[in-house]
């Protein structure tokens, strides 16, 4: 790929085509390649923390490169100057959820193949990959960035989920905010996100899940907002599809204390770039898999705290809760023991068994949304999930 590419020890990464009709980076000084900034063109931002040297190639290419580097020269960086398009580097991956915004390749098919959502995620992928490119016409990161510094205090996501399973015994619970799904339509018509949140606080919940995303699940980020608002204590995680570090600094400017980002969504690059943003903002990031090559490729990432793991296919609404079983067995069980990794089971879990068993198989948190949403009183539901009383 023609361009000018940087990367960095601290997982930051930029990459300038030269194709583009946009190349700002003919004229930036380091000054200019500030963290979490992605310039018109570029794929990554630079990181301040690095010492630029610059290098030209007999092909034109400059290669900027940094004191004590040593991701210049990792596999994905290879893969990202090989020329391969950007689908083809994330189908490598394992990925099937292609952008439609990315470079195209004849292995991804005829025109139709290529214009055509292979399943719900990826039609969900597109619509926000449109979505958030208009948002950021409308409010470009610097803007955000001033918003962020006015947002409330960050709250401890990771240790609420710590401190309840030390006090419970039994899994941490993240109690979803949802009010409809693609598989499921509407799952409550009378639906006040904000008594929701409270009652689920007031019942147990250690957390709370909100859902953001308007066209498939009915939420919003007024829903996340209003909640934060109303004196709801209980840590925050934005529930929506992220595929841009921008929706990052939305989630926090809105409030958000934790962001949800999926495996089988992002590349490694994105994945490690991300989280990165996540810790300088003190958000936690929940990585969610949902079969063995997503959990091993983010076993092989550092400094992971959070892992979710689905129990619902996206890309077919199947859902099967042995799937947690299957992914915490072995060596990959250990690995996560060891490093003090809290699992979280998701979906399909509707009774105490449900939860003995994912708890058995490793699980220190769930997330838990239909079983809870649908009952008359969803606060009082947690109490019948746990075949007990959490709230003390
Ligand atoms: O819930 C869906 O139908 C869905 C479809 C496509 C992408 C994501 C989807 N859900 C996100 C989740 O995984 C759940 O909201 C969450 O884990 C709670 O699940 P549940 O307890 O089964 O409502």
């Amino acid at each position: 790929m023609e361009g000018i590419l940087a990367g960095c020890s601290h997982g930051v990464r930029v990459l300038f085509p030269v194709a583009s009709s946009v190349n700002p980076a003919r004229n930036l000084s380091s000054k200019e390649l500030v963290p979490g900034v992605l310039l018109p063109g570029a794929r990554r931002s630079a990181c301040l923390r690095c010492t630029r040297s610059e290098e030209k190639s007999t092909d034109g290419r400059v290669t900027l490169t940094y004191k004590g580097d040593d991701f210049v020269n990792s596999v994905e960086v290879q893969e990202w100057e090989s020329g391969m398009s950007l689908n083809d580097i994330a189908a490598k991956q394992g990925i099937r959820i292609r952008r439609s915004h990315r470079t195209g390749h004849p292995s991804e098919g005829s025109k139709d193949e290529k214009d055509t959502p292979r399943n719900i995620l990826e039609q969900i992928i597109w619509d926000k990959e449109v979505e958030v490119a208009q948002f950021k016409q409308t409010k470009p990161l610097e803007t955000l960035k001033k918003a962020v510094e006015d947002a409330p205090p960050v709250r401890d996501f990771v240790g609420a989920l710590r401190e309840s399973y030390r006090r419970t015994g039994v899994p941490a619970l993240i109690a979803e905010v949802k009010k409809a799904s693609p598989s499921k339509g509407v799952l409550r018509e009378d639906f006040d996100p904000v008594q929701i949140a409270k009652t689920y606080e007031k019942n147990g919940a250690a957390c709370l899940s909100i859902l953001t995303d308007e066209k498939y699940f009915q939420g919003s980020f007024r829903n996340l907002e209003a909640v934060r608002k109303a004196g709801v204590e209980c840590p925050l995680l934005c529930k929506e599809f992220i595929i841009d570090s921008w929706q990052i600094y939305n989630a926090r400017s809105k409030g958000a204390d934790a962001v949800l980002l999926i495996a089988g969504v992002l590349p490694d690059l994105d994945i490690k770039y991300m989280t990165m943003i996540c810790r300088e903002l003190g958000l936690a990031a929940l990585i969610e898999v949902h079969d063995e090559r997503e959990m091993d490729r983010v076993l092989k990432i550092d400094g992971i705290q959070l892992i979710g793991i689905n129990n619902r296919n996206l890309e077919t609404f199947e859902v099967d809760i042995s799937n947690t079983k299957k992914l915490l067995e072995g060596e990959r069980g250990e690995i996560i023991q060891q490093r003090g990794i809290i699992v979280v089971g998701e979906s399909g879990l509707f009774t105490p068994q449900d939860i003995s068993y994912v708890q058995g198989a490793g699980v220190r948190a769930v997330l838990v949304g239909e079983s809870l949403i649908k009952q008359v009183d969803p606060g009082k539901a947690i109490s019948g999930l746990f075949g007990k009383d959490i709230s003390k």
